[in-house]
Order: structure tokens, then sequence, then C-alpha cells
């Protein structure tokens, strides 16, 4: 597969600004910009179930270029049509996705004894061959549009899903496992990061060019506990794959992006631990974030994504404070929301948006 010849690139602006070079304007992607919000996207899904959509390559690899292609000129990167609870399902879990609900284990862990209904070799390349085919039919459809994201669910988030069985505003059963039984939630974080490590370098193997890790429950954590149970798992995962993709034959340097939604303690540890990219959400004042970050990263974000629905005005004001925010935008940054895009957003604020970024960010 590492041989596969993929069309040359038109647009690596995002590649280019996550190695940290100057660059004409900020690359513009949004998280979770293949989604509900687009019409298109529920005519292609068309009452399928969810997971059954991320299996299919063709629908897969269609839904991930729709922004791209409805947002024509204004998305800088496409990210592969996925979910992060992929990697539990190759552990061994079952998840359904529930239609206004959310993702639902069928049998959660809730005890140490559950961790040996894990699978403790996953074969990644057999479970998630899927996957894989998706990122490499994306890939080529693409055409060097825009370079191709891969991307995977951070351990400690992971594991909250894990455990809780599903969305929790509490994280009852996560925190018990984490001050009850310490030993085996780090055994399971090594196990999830494990996975998280090979899937990631399989991603990259199948064609993905830039790969993000979501710890999208890192908020949950204190300052100690995110330095005890996520922080030394983002390490791993940044030090250990550059190491699995020479062993595949890939010498490259892949960007790798973090996003720790909540966790604002972290953010010089984050550019500390080799990550080429930090994803800010919208609790950080952009100036406050590129004084502690010191050019040692590229930022990305951070605005709240709420702001698509307020008037064009005022999305237009808040596109200036960002960018200016982040220091003009020709180095160092990449534009994304400060999180996911709701379903209910109205396409047409968010390609003011996409423009106004491009106009203030190109000045
Ligand atoms: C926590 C998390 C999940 N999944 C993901 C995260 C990390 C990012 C974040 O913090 O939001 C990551 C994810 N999920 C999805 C993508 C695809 C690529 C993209 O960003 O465009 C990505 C990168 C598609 C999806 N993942 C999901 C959808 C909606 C599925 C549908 O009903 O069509 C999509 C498009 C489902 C999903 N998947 C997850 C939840 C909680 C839900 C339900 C959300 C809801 O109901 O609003 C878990």
């Amino acid at each position: 597969m590492s041989t596969t010849k993929f069309p040359p690139m038109k647009n690596d602006l995002i590649l280019r600004a996550a190695r940290g070079e100057k660059v004409e304007r900020p690359p513009c992607w949004i998280m979770r910009q293949a989604g509900r919000y687009l019409p298109e996207y529920h005519e292609v899904k068309a009452g399928r179930d969810f997971f059954e959509t991320c299996r299919d390559a063709e629908i897969a690899s269609e839904i991930t270029i729709q922004p791209v292609v409805h947002f024509e000129g204004l998305i800088d990167a496409a990210i592969i049509f996925s979910d992060i609870l992929v990697i539990p399902q190759a552990m061994g879990m079952d998840v359904q996705m529930i239609d206004k609900v959310g993702p639902r284990f069928t049998d959660p862990l809730r005890v140490p004894e559950d961790l040996k209904r894990l699978n403790v070799k996953t074969d990644v390349s057999k479970e998630l061959a899927w996957a894989f085919k998706a990122i490499t039919l994306t890939r080529k459809k693409l055409d060097g549009r825009v370079p191709l994201l891969g991307f995977c669910g951070a351990p400690w988030t992971l594991m909250c899903y894990m455990i809780e069985g599903g969305g929790s505003k509490i994280y009852r059963f996560v925190k018990e496992w984490l001050y009850k039984y310490p030993k085996e939630s780090h055994i399971l974080l090594q196990q999830i990061t494990d996975v998280a490590v090979e899937f990631l370098a399989l991603q990259v193997q199948a064609g993905a060019q830039m790969l993000q890790v979501f710890e999208s429950w890192g908020g949950e954590l204190g300052p100690n506990e995110f330095n005890e149970f996520s922080l030394p798992y983002l390490r791993q995962i940044s030090s250990k794959l550059p190491l699995r993709l020479k062993e595949l034959g890939i010498a490259e340097k892949i960007p790798l992006s973090i996003f720790a939604k909540g966790s604002w303690y972290a953010l010089d540890d984050l550019c500390e631990s080799g990550y080429d990219v930090v994803s800010l959400d919208w609790l950080y004042l952009p100036e406050n974030a590129v004084k502690v970050s010191k050019g040692r990263v590229t930022l990305q974000g951070n605005i709240d994504p709420c702001t698509m629905y307020g008037s064009d005005e005022i999305i237009t004001q808040k596109v200036e404070q960002m960018i200016k925010g982040f220091g003009g935008g020709k180095q160092h940054y990449i534009v994304n929301f400060g999180h996911g895009t709701h379903p209910f957003m109205n396409p047409e604020k968010i390609r003011h948006f996409l423009k106004e970024c491009h106009r203030v960010g190109s000045a």
C-alpha cells in the first residue's frame, strides 16, 4: 500500500502551516465539517446506520469530500469520515450509534474483570481494514485538491466511552476507575494507546497526510490527573508513531495535531509533547495561547462554533478578533472551530465564516 501512487497536490497549505512554515494565508478546516448540517450528507446517508456508512468506502469517501465541494476553494483539508469509537470496536466492544441519542455501548467495562473481554492483541490491519480502504479511495478521489487528514480518539477519551458506555455529564463510572482502580486504568490506557499508534500509522500508509488525536474529554480531568492519565499516553503516541512509520518504510514527517478540549492548563506541556499542532477550544484568548506557545507549535482554532448562530456582522467581528489574536495567521496558525459543527447550523453562515477567514487572513 505504501507504494500506492496518489495524484500530485494542488493545495498543500495546511501541511506547510503545520510544519511551521510562513504561508500566504491561514489554512481553514472545521471539526465535523462533514455531517448533518449539510443536506447532501442526509441524501447520501439515506437513513443508513452510521457505522455502516463509515465502513462503506464509496459512501464514506463521498461524505468526506462533500464539504470540500460545498465550500469550493474555501476549505484546505478533508478529514476522513469515520468516528473515534472504531478503536473500541476493533478491541472487541459492540457500539451502536442511536439516532438523536449518540453512541451506545452494549456492554461497557464496569469492573477491572471486564478487561478480560477486550482483545489484547488487536489485529488493527484486519479489524480496521475498511478504514484504510476508505482512506486510500478518498485520497485518490480528492485528486490533490486538499490534503486528507486521518484521526483517532485519545486513550483517556476512549476509556471514558468504554466505561461510561456513551456520553456522560458526571463521568461517575470512569472516575471511579481512576480513583479506585488506578493500576487497571493504566493497563486499559496502555492497551488503547498501542492500538491507537498502529491505527494512526496504518492510516498514513493508506494515504492520510496529517493526523489529529481527539482528547475530547481532557477537560474532565484536573491538571494532576491529566498529567497522570492523559499526557503520558499522548506523548507515547507522538513518540512511537514515527518509529512505527519508519518500520513501515515511511520516512516522511507526518504533521500530528492534538485537540485536548477543556485542558487549558496543559497548553505549555502540550507544546512540548511531540505534536506539531495544538488545537484549541474557545476558552483560550488567542493572544495568551500565542504567548504560551512561543512559536513551538502551530496553533489551531478556536472560534466558538455557536458564533455561527449569530449575524454575519458578528461573525466578521469574531473572525477579525480571532485571526488578529493569533498574530495575523501567516505563521503557526490554522483556522478551525473550537469544537465541531452542530446539525442545526446553516451552511451559508459557515460559508460567510470561511470567506471572512480568507479575507482577513490574506490581508
Ligand atoms: C467525541 C467524538 C465522537 N466522534 C468524534 C469525536 C471527537 C470530536 C469531538 O469531540 O466531537 C470524531 C468524529 N466523528 C465524526 C468525524 C468525521 C469527520 C469530521 O470531523 O467531519 C470525526 C472526526 C463523524 C460523526 N460522528 C457522529 C456523527 C453523527 C452521526 C449521524 O447521526 O449521522 C458524525 C457525522 C456520531 C458521534 N460520534 C461521537 C458522538 C458523541 C456522536 C454523536 C454526536 C451527536 O449525536 O451529536 C463520538
